[in-house]
């Protein structure tokens, strides 16, 4: 029998001795299901778990479970588990809201990371049109405000209220709005700003004659998805997100149960299987009716636990036909919405751990697990102590001017900085050849994720290629995600940046520098971070994008597959 309770063919096991063990596996609460976390492994830390009161514990917002240097910050960061009740106060007020901005139907969100992440899988899970802007890419934010910008409404997030890209965006919005012959009042009507009480972003709103909505300020960026972060942005988009709370609130009650409990067992798999040494967590969707989750649950768990050195990295897989879902350090865990009785979880692919349900129960069993897995694998789950490093490295290279730094090489679209090797072929598979026996590669695109969507393939032809986990994050998206793994998680990643040339930038208004150097002092002072940390970086710097991408993918897909 595998380890977690799945037969090698995908199928669950249940012949012979084995006949309950996938029924055993599988653990059941409101709607959610959790298949195979059932092995003795998982058994042992969830009786562990159990026996220190965990669950009752958390749900009673225990601050004290981490350890005593991570209770102050615990104090201030655990109305995650409730915070549905307190966002329903919000809903009235929303629906008025959308009536009476009933002529702004094209909806634009600003916000980074935990801001924008759960308002995107909502709205694309639920097929509710909403644009999220979470780059510093000149061309995708010139597209954003040539869009409908008459009917545009700018949800403007972040909890902090100092994010710089998202204080970017409302900087070129307000201008665009006013250089199309908008009064300042009429400008104002096209915002909405979520932040928590007090933040200079509160202050700056009620300036700008926006809607304000205070968020819930005991719940942390990445557990923010149920609070005004998920709900203000979805709700203005037309979802009902009333729904969504009530998935959640019926989930509770068993998340204080010692048996029963998804969000125990899910907690309890990542943390037994990182500490037994298979501390990456492949995230596929298994194509029923969850779209996009992976992206929102690779922020919590890489910023939640990839620190000190230890960390679990998540991995998100396209489809399930694409490569890297498996490994031996990999856990391959399938997500859905609507698994059909006597289904068998995983969409074709075979997963260790399978987890289907509802998407606002979902949200809470995620949040539940990895604040179970952070204690489990010693960890604080709810700071971010690396984060800071690539934003103070941007804040002095926007002050100083970016680094002079010349290719190695060019070849054809595409100059080569880094590595070693003559040719774009042989760089890219010394790349590969030198990943860390267990280790990764990340894929870092400070691309347009719109015009050069087609970049995102790269990870599939990498995976194939280096037999490793490969992830593949957009910049400056993944620095408020996992960044935070990349410097604090265990020291083993390989990086892959990518960077194009900008045809024609877009001034930040107030602001003595435009995005496109804003976007390249991102590149540079994460590259710094990790060249710091004396791992490889490479970089590809794109000087026609469409031919530069097309000629990575060739080179990819040249390399021998392992
Ligand atoms: O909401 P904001 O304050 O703008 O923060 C947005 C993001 O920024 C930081 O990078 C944090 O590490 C993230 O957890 C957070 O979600």
């Amino acid at each position: 029998m595998s380890r977690y309770g799945f037969g090698s063919d995908g199928i669950p096991e249940n012949g012979d001795d084995a006949g309950p063990a996938f029924a055993d596996g599988v653990v059941a609460a409101a709607g959610i299901a959790v298949y195979g976390a059932g092995s003795a492994d998982v058994a042992a830390t969830r009786a562990s778990l159990v026996g220190a009161g965990v669950p009752a514990k958390l749900v009673d917002k225990d601050a004290t479970l981490w350890g005593p240097d991570a209770e102050a910050e615990a104090k201030i960061r655990l109305g995650w588990v409730d915070t549905f009740r307190r966002s329903r106060e919000l809903l009235p007020r929303l629906a008025e809201l959308r009536t009476e901005l009933a002529d702004l139907d094209h909806v634009v969100l600003a916000g980074m990371g935990g801001s924008s992440l759960a308002p995107e899988v909502i709205t694309r899970t639920l097929g509710v049109e909403l644009t999220v802007l979470d780059t510093t890419d000149p061309a995708q934010i010139r597209a954003a405000l040539a869009d409908r910008l008459e009917r545009t409404l700018v949800v403007v997030s972040s909890k902090s209220g100092g994010t710089v890209e998202t204080d970017s965006h409302r900087r070129a919005y307000w201008q665009a709005f006013v250089d199309s012959g908008m009064s300042e009042a009429e400008a104002g009507r096209h915002f909405v700003v979520v932040t928590d009480p007090g933040s200079p972003l509160e202050t700056t709103g009620h300036e700008m004659g926006a809607q304000v909505f205070l968020a819930d300020s005991d719940v942390g960026g990445r557990y923010s998805a149920l609070t005004a972060f998920g709900v203000v942005p979805s709700a203005l988009a037309g979802v009902d997100v009333a729904e969504l709370l009530d998935q959640a609130e019926e989930l509770l009650p068993a998340l204080s149960e010692e048996s029963g409990n998804p969000g125990l067992a899910l907690g309890a798999a990542l943390g037994a299987a990182a500490l037994a040494g298979r501390d990456k967590v492949a995230l596929v969707s298994d194509g029923t009716g969850i779209v996009g989750l992976g992206d929102w649950a690779e922020q919590l768990i890489a910023e939640s636990t990839g620190k000190d050195g230890k960390g679990i990295l998540p991995v998100v897989i396209e489809t399930p036909d694409s490569p890297g879902a498996h490994g031996g350090d990999v856990v391959t865990v399938t997500v859905g919405g609507a698994q059909p009785p006597a289904g068998v979880p995983g969409g074709g692919v075979r997963p260790d751990v399978a987890v289907n349900g509802p998407l606002g129960a979902q949200f809470l069993a995620w949040e539940f697990a990895t604040a179970v897995a952070g204690r489990v694998i010693g960890i604080d789950p709810f700071n971010q102590p690396n984060v800071t490093e690539s934003k103070n490295n941007t804040t002095r290279i926007l002050a100083e001017g970016l680094p002079d730094e010349s290719p190695a090489f060019t070849e054809g679209a595409i100059e080569v900085h880094g590595g070693s090797g003559d040719s774009l072929a042989a760089v890219l598979g010394g790349l590969v050849d030198g990943i860390d026996s267990h280790g990764y590669l990340a894929v870092l695109a400070f691309l347009d994720r719109v015009g050069d969507a087609r970049a995102e393939q790269s990870r599939a032809l990498l995976a194939t290629a280096a037999g490793r986990p490969v992830t593949f994050g957009w910049g400056p998206r993944y620095l408020h995600s996992t960044g935070q793994y990349h410097k604090g998680g265990p020291q083993v990643g390989s990086f892959l940046q990518i960077t194009g040339a900008v045809a024609v930038d877009l001034p930040i208004p107030g602001k003595p520098y435009g995005f496109a150097e804003l976007q390249a002092a991102q590149a540079a002072g994460d590259r710094k971070a990790m060249t710091d940390r004396g791992r490889p970086v490479v970089r590809l710097h794109l000087t026609d994008r469409a031919e530069g991408i097309d000629q990575l993918l060739r080179a990819l897909a040249s390399l021998p597959a392992r």
